[in-house]
């Protein structure tokens, strides 16, 4: 493990009116780590992506990522810098193909200039060209690629999941934030998808958090994990202390842990 974490989050919060909905929350995250993120309905999980990815700024404290601020960025800014997201509730281009869908990621990345486009110069082709043959390879490592001209909006659910992550790889991300990748998956299509992710974080060189309401698949996959509750840290560890801690057990008093 490297010494300088790829993701610092400093005393990071958001007050929305009267709500603190995150609160002095620290996060470190090293380079290849795979991170489980949890904590009960409305804990401020998904609003932590939020911050992390410029869609809030933050109220208070700072991030930095690979060393440089982040707080004030632009979403796409955040983008380029190497941070993609999945979001809980699918965001395709529903009546765009599934390529297309990728392709759209890739382009925000794309070489060859607008000025190339417009012009149709040979350079826009062979741009054109490299970005398909990439994004089917990305489609590929999904095994969506049979289904490339299928509007995304016709794919089943575990599929249109799986869709979404490939477009969020498509970006090259450094750090890839993954919001409940498995929710409404069975438990066949849920196992597959865990063994993608442990494969992807490799042949990709990734560091991922994961957002994740399957408490015996996070404990599965994550190394360490952070638990949130009404927008604190109230735990984190290795998955045999968070299972063990009476804090999580409280906060989910009702709830499965383990
Ligand atoms: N833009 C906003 N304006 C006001 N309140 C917000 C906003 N975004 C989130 N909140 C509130 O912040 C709190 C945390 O919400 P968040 O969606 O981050 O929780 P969560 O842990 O992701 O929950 P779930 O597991 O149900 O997805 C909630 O009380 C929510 O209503």
């Amino acid at each position: 493990m490297a010494n300088t974490p790829l993701l610092k989050v400093d005393n990071v919060g958001i007050q929305f009116g009267g709500l603190k909905a995150v609160s002095g929350v620290n996060v470190e995250l090293y380079q290849g780590e795979l991170i489980g993120l949890i904590g009960p309905n409305g804990a401020g999980k998904t609003t932590f992506f939020n911050l992390l990815t410029g869609v809030y700024v933050p109220t208070e404290g700072q991030i930095t990522f690979g060393g440089e601020k982040l707080n004030g960025l632009a979403p796409y800014q955040i983008t380029r810098k190497g941070i993609s997201r999945t979001f809980q509730n699918i965001r395709l281009f529903g009546d765009l193909s599934v390529l297309d869908n990728v392709k759209v990621a890739y382009h925000s990345l794309a070489r060859h200039s607008i000025l190339s486009s417009i012009l149709r110069l040979p350079s826009h082709f062979s741009g054109e060209k490299e970005m398909e043959e990439k994004a089917i390879d990305f489609l590929k490592i999904f095994n969506l690629d049979g289904l490339k001209d299928e509007a995304a909006k016709n794919l089943p659910y575990g599929q249109q999941r799986r869709l979404e992550i490939a477009r969020a790889l498509a970006a090259h991300p450094k750090l890839l934030l993954l919001d409940e990748p498995a929710a409404g998956m069975n438990p066949q299509e849920t196992k597959e998808l865990m063994d993608l992710i442990a494969f992807i974080r490799k042949e990709f060189n990734l560091t991922i958090l994961l957002i994740e309401h399957d408490m015996p698949l996070v404990m599965g996959v994550c190394e360490r994990i952070y638990v949130l509750d009404h927008g604190q840290l109230i735990a984190q560890g290795s998955p045999e202390d968070i299972r063990n801690n009476p804090k999580v057990i409280e906060a989910y008093l009702g709830e499965e842990v383990s």
